[in-house]
């Protein structure tokens, strides 16, 4: 569709939307486990970017991912005042591989960019705005607003509108920049590799011509892309979502069930975790029997809890609840019916 509408000389400009209200959430993220098939996504918007004629992207609902960097490859970008934008790929385990680290530092300068790629974060249509992510924003038909855009420039060569062509905007001291940005990302990271990696690609960006600049990105996705913390972020989005579905077999939900208060619990096995649990249920107000059948653990636990309680209290400027947590190693039915309240 895209070949005939730029072959076709009758075609002066061209517009790009998306389906049902939607621009594009970026890849499919199941692709990413399997081998990938459809057209590559860098040659579609490098082919996009090279056009002749004006290409302009009508921005509904979402631009995020591989969406915004086809966005980045038109030539102008109108939103909808309700579209968000964004590059999430760094919680995937991943980094803007389809020239994304490339094309928006260009745009919207290196400060602003590395704020987007290594928190991921969306942006409004008014920030997007600001920010000179998009040219226009509008409250109406997005579509027909972005068709009449792109008459208006029918005539205008594209080519002073190609972001791989912008040279980097300057920044008067960039290896203090990334000095900077890369210890705070580190930081905040904590061992997780897409968020450094993004901040190399976008120092790429800075200093490299867009062709070694794109090298650089396909090196460092290359190395996230199959690794074992790409895989268990990708995981977890969808689990996230599954956990959001989850019911019980009687058809009750968590978002559609009221919450039971509860006011007492049992931890049983006082190892590492029941300890946490237990002194987490206690600051949380519940009433606990701690229950542990080895005297030395027990003994060894009711100081280690004592202690978190006080520690605990000491910060948040309150005294420690340690009247809420009773210890017990008879493991017998009378010990566990005390806790729930039972005969
Ligand atoms: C060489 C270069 C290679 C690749 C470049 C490109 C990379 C990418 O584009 S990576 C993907 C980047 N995009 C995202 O991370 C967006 C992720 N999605 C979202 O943030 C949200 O889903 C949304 C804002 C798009 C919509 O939110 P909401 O309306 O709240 O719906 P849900 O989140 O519940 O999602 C509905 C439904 O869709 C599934 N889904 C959403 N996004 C994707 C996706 N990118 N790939 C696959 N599936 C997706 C989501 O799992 C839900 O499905 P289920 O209900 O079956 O769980």
């Amino acid at each position: 569709m895209m070949d005939k509408a730029l072959s076709d000389r009758k075609v002066k400009s061209v517009v790009i939307c998306g389906h049902n209200g939607k621009f594009c959430g970026g890849a499919d993220i199941r692709e990413f486990s399997s081998p990938l098939t459809g057209p590559l996504l860098i040659p579609v918007i490098q082919g996009v970017e090279s056009a002749a004629k004006p290409v302009v992207a009508a921005i509904e609902g979402v631009a995020l991912g591989g969406g915004l960097e086809l966005a980045l490859g038109c030539h102008y970008r109108i939103a909808n005042s309700k579209a968000r934008l964004g590059l999430p790929e760094v919680h995937l385990g991943l980094l803007p591989g389809a020239g994304g680290s490339q094309r928006l530092p260009r745009l919207i300068g290196v400060p602003a960019a590395l704020d987007l790629i290594t928190t991921g974060r969306h942006v409004t249509a008014a920030e997007a705005l600001q920010l000179g992510l998009v040219d226009r924003v509008t409250d109406r038909n997005t579509v027909d607003e972005a068709v009449k855009f792109a008459l208006s420039v029918a005539d205008q060569s594209p080519q002073s509108r190609r972001i791989s062509t912008f040279p980097c905007p300057r920044h008067p001291d960039l290896d203090a920049l990334f000095e900077d940005v890369m210890q705070r990302v580190r930081q905040r990271a904590r061992g997780a590799l897409a968020p450094v990696a993004c901040v190399r690609a976008v120092r790429a960006a800075a200093t490299l011509p867009f062709p070694q600049g794109m090298e650089r990105e396909r090196e460092l996705m290359a190395t996230l892309f199959t690794s074992g913390q790409a895989r268990a972020q990708q995981y977890h989005f969808f689990a996230q979502r599954a956990v959001g579905r989850w019911s019980m077999p009687s058809g009750a939900r968590w978002d559609k069930t009221k919450p039971v208060a509860v006011h007492k619990a049992m931890v049983i096995g006082l190892g590492t975790m029941g300890r946490g649990i237990a002194v987490a249920l206690v600051q949380a107000g519940v009433s606990v029997v701690a229950m542990e059948t080895n005297e030395k653990q027990l003994t060894d636990a009711k100081q280690a809890i004592s202690s978190m309680l006080e520690r605990g209290a000491k910060r948040r400027g309150v005294a420690p609840a340690l009247d809420k947590i009773r210890y017990s190693s008879d493991h017998s039915r009378r010990s566990r019916s005390a806790l729930t309240g039972g005969p």
